[in-house]
Order: C-alpha cells, then sequence, then structure tokens
C-alpha cells in the first residue's frame, strides 16, 4: 500500500520552518489505518512484547491498536499532571519545543519486555526520553516502532543500541 499517499505535509505549522506530516488522514481511511498498524504489530510479534508504551497524544492513536492486535497491555506516557497517581518523570526537548512526560509508577514491572510506539520520529528527544523513563523502571526496551521517520534529524544516531521500525521515511 502506498502510505504515503495518506500523510499531509503542512508548511510552518506550528511554527516557521516546519513541515509538519499530518496522519489524520490516514487515520479516516479504514483499510489504509488498519493496514499500516498491521504492519507495526508485524514487527511488534516477533519481538514477544509484555506490553506496549505510547507517548502522549500521537503515540495513544498509534500504540493502543498495535497493543490491541497483540493482546497485551498499553501503557500511556502523559504529558504533566495529567496522571492522578504517583509517577515517573521526564523532561525532554523536541523539534518545536520542551515537554515533560510521566508514567505511573505502578505501570511497569522491572524485567518487562518493552516495545515503544509513536506516530512519528524527528530529532528523538520523545522517543530518548521514553527510552530512559521505561529504563528507569528496569524495564527492558526491545524497541521502538513508527509510522514516520524525518531523516534529516538522524535520530537513529542517538538511540542506535535499539531496533528501530519505520514505515515512512521522509
Ligand atoms: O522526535 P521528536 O523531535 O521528539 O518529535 C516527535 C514527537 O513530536 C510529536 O509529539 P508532540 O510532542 O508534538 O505531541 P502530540 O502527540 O501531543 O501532538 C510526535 O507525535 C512525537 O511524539
Ligand atoms: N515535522 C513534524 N510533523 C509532525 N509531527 C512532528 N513532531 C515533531 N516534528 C514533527
Amino acid at each position: 500500500m502506498n502510505f504515503e499517499h495518506y500523510i499531509a505535509a503542512v508548511e510552518n505549522f506550528p511554527e516557521e520552518g516546519v513541515t509538519f506530516r499530518d496522519i489524520t488522514p490516514l487515520m479516516a481511511d479504514g483499510p489504509a489505518f488498519r493496514a499500516a498498524i498491521s504492519e507495526i504489530s508485524e514487527f511488534a510479534r516477533q519481538k514477544e512484547v509484555d506490553i506496549i508504551v505510547g507517548p502522549e497524544a500521537r503515540g495513544f492513536i498509534v500504540g493502543c491498536p498495535v497493543a490491541f492486535d497483540l493482546e497485551v497491555g498499553f501503557v500511556p506516557a502523559r504529558k504533566k499532571g495529567k496522571l492522578p497517581r504517583e509517577t515517573a518523570t521526564i523532561d525532554y526537548g523536541l523539534e518545536y519545543g520542551k515537554s515533560t512526560l510521566q508514567i505511573h509508577k505502578d505501570a511497569i514491572k522491572p524485567g518487562q519486555r518493552v516495545l515503544i510506539v509513536d506516530d512519528l520520529l524527528a530529532t528523538g528527544g520523545t522517543i530518548k526520553a521514553t527510552i530512559d523513563l521505561v529504563e528507569s523502571f528496569g524495564a527492558e526496551v526491545v524497541g521502538a516502532a513508527f509510522l514516520i521517520e524525518l531523516e534529516e534529524f538522524a535520530a537513529r544516531e542517538k538511540i542506535s543500541e535499539y531496533e528501530v521500525f519505520t514505515l515512512l521515511k521522509y
């Protein structure tokens, strides 16, 4: 399937100089969305994962159906102040701005095999922060999977020790 056909390029969003890769047309097309999720699920199955972790918000959109497909749990890494119970916290930078992610302290057990799933890999700030946060639980990050990789940022160099799966590269 030509997944690129379902990704809209929006110039100068959310700020001047950024080409935003919008996945909402892919999400709006049932067969295309399902096919894209299935490709990530196929990768995830080989990794024998215990849980999927997805960073807010688009990591939920891609990560939850993968978890459902594999019949494993999904753990949200949420932006600061959204989770109601005790959390582990990490600050990070991304292509446009800075943010903080939190995971509930009882959500991941030491030794669990974790796959991190998100929509897009740009500078790698989000994935690196999510990896560090997951590893702070004593869990094993068995890989990371994305719909889109922006190769100009060379994020793979930041996470070269991890297996990275991406459906589309720009
Ligand atoms: O590789 P990076 O430079 O870190 O950029 C990629 C991240 O940026 C976007 O999320 P954003 O923080 O904009 O949040 P959203 O999902 O809530 O839109 C995207 O969904 C990734 O999580
Ligand atoms: N260029 C981009 N398009 C969509 N999401 C992003 N997250 C970080 N950079 C992005």
